[in-house]
């Protein structure tokens, strides 16, 4: 009998052990349909039994008045040290909001609340980080889809610690360049946000955004130009697929004129055409869009002493004339830079205002941080902060919904990003074609649709 019971009890636990064995397999191998099917039920039941608790605990509940009914008189309730002392009596009870049934996502699970009567969306980003605390989460954030009612989305781990996919891009001027924390690709579109600002302190990540850009636009029919305020190491290895390159400040005036320039006749060709931008122009007349990629921006704006006033001011104001009436004719800005502080004069101010795209990667100093993102929520200057250095290409991103997300770009190494210009070469136009008004797009939409499938997927070299 006892070598019966002692089988029985050896056959349960290799069940268990196999039963623990087979699902750390199922999770490590498959997370995503373990975490539908086992993880997500039992954090769905698990979330929605202690919420009250957990809504308590982060303060997220109110008092209300209710009527309190009980056959046991002296009971302690649930809701806090009320000695009942008759069977129907008034009493406090702390409130939790209403909560649907949590719903998974691919990176953990979301759920809607309905708010308390005095309560707003900011009160639940206040206890945001209490409340992935409490559930054991990697972060939880906080939206608002109609006043009334809160989505908090938690993930589970961080799901951008490896980014490693490059989808190609599908659309002229737009460029897949990393991954939202929601899973979502994170796309830079030109043509929907023309100018951007990148900032982000050395090592942050920057000059590896525009890698993932030069990679996605070099298979376009766009032109390139380059301003390399580092002396050039940056984009000069770039130069087979830019259009134009300047490499100190005098190149960048220079450059900048003529950026004018083409701004100016675009003008006109526009004003006779009675179209309002060049893309309501015939595809046999529409100029060749142009994307200008400044590195280290700051140095344009940086004097040395009062002899370099002069230049300063031409560059600045040139810059933001282009960002300023750029959009509506096919000129796009991607400024980057390690520090974008007011205090290097009122040309970053103005042109920080024109560039409705932001970018903010780990920064070292916290006003470039409210530059970068300061009319965003200030939830997303705290996160800005908190990008570790461990996670290079993390940085926080104002959306084109409006909303604020962290993302991460995908890698790009150099060597990739110079193998991408040097096989787009053949589709660089000369700068004299561009400004002399030569390099029409010459393309239908439908053969553009065409021309952009083969896309940016630049394969690896071989080794050895
Ligand atoms: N998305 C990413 N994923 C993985 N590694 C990355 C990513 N972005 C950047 N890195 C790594 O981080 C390092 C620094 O990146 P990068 O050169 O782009 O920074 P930076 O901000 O331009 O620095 P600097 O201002 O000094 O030029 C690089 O060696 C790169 O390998």
């Amino acid at each position: 009998m006892p070598d019966r019971f002692l089988l029985a009890l050896l056959d349960a636990g290799v069940v268990l052990a196999v039963t623990v064995a087979g699902l750390w397999a199922w999770r490590r191998w498959h997370y995503r349909s373990f975490w539908l099917v086992v993880g997500y039920p039992l954090m769905a039941v698990s979330v929605r039994a202690t919420w009250r608790k957990v809504a308590l605990g982060c303060g997220l509940t109110k008092k209300r008045q209710r009527f309190w009914f009980t056959t046991v008189p002296g009971l302690v309730s649930s809701t806090g040290t009320v000695r009942v002392k008759r069977r129907f009596q008034r009493v406090a009870v702390d409130t939790k909001p209403w909560m649907w049934l949590p719903m998974p996502t691919r990176y953990g699970w979301r759920v809607t609340l309905h708010t308390l009567e005095g309560q707003t969306p900011d009160d639940y980003s206040a206890a945001a980080e209490r409340l992935a605390h409490s559930w054991r989460v990697h972060a939880v954030r906080v939206s608002s889809p109609r006043p009334g009612r809160v989505v908090l989305a938690a993930t589970m781990r961080d799901p951008l610690l490896r980014v490693d996919e490059i989808p190609p891009s599908s659309e002229l001027l737009k460029v897949t360049v990393g991954r939202l924390e929601t899973g979502r690709p994170w796309e830079i579109d030109f043509r929907t946000v023309p100018h951007w600002l990148n900032a982000g302190a050395t090592q942050s990540g920057k000059s590896n955004l525009a890698n993932v850009l030069i990679v996605g636009l070099a298979p376009q029919p766009v032109a390139l130009v380059g301003f390399d305020l580092k002396g050039g190491v940056e984009f000069t290895p770039y130069s087979p697929r830019l259009s134009a390159l300047a490499t100190s400040r005098a190149e960048c005036v220079e450059l900048l004129d003529d950026l004018v320039g083409l701004m100016a006749d675009r003008m006109s060709l526009c004003r006779q055409a009675g179209a309002r931008n060049i893309w309501q122009l015939p595809p046999a007349v529409r100029p060749v869009p142009v994307v200008v990629l400044v590195d280290e921006l700051a140095e344009l704006y940086l004097m040395a002493d009062k002899s370099e006033k002069d230049e300063i001011t031409k560059t600045s104001t040139a810059l933001l004339r282009v960002a300023q009436l750029g959009r509506a004719f096919g000129i796009y800005l991607f400024c980057s830079g390690q520090r974008i502080g007011s205090d290097l004069g009122p040309g970053v101010t103005a042109l920080r205002a024109q560039c409705s795209g932001r970018i903010c990667h780990r920064v070292n100093d916290p006003e470039t941080a409210t530059m970068t993102l300061g009319d965003l929520d200030p939830a997303a200057l705290v996160s800005a902060r908190a990008i570790p250095a461990e996670t290079p290409g993390v940085a926080i991103v104002a959306s084109q919904d409006g909303q604020w997300y962290r993302a991460r770009s995908f890698y790009v190494s150099e060597h990739a990003a110079e193998r991408a210009a040097r096989m787009y070469a053949d589709l660089t136009p000369s700068w004299e074609e561009i400004t002399s008004g030569a390099q029409p797009i010459e393309m239908t939409d439908d053969d553009l649709a065409q021309f952009l499938t083969p896309a940016a997927v630049i394969p690896e070299p071989r080794k050895g």
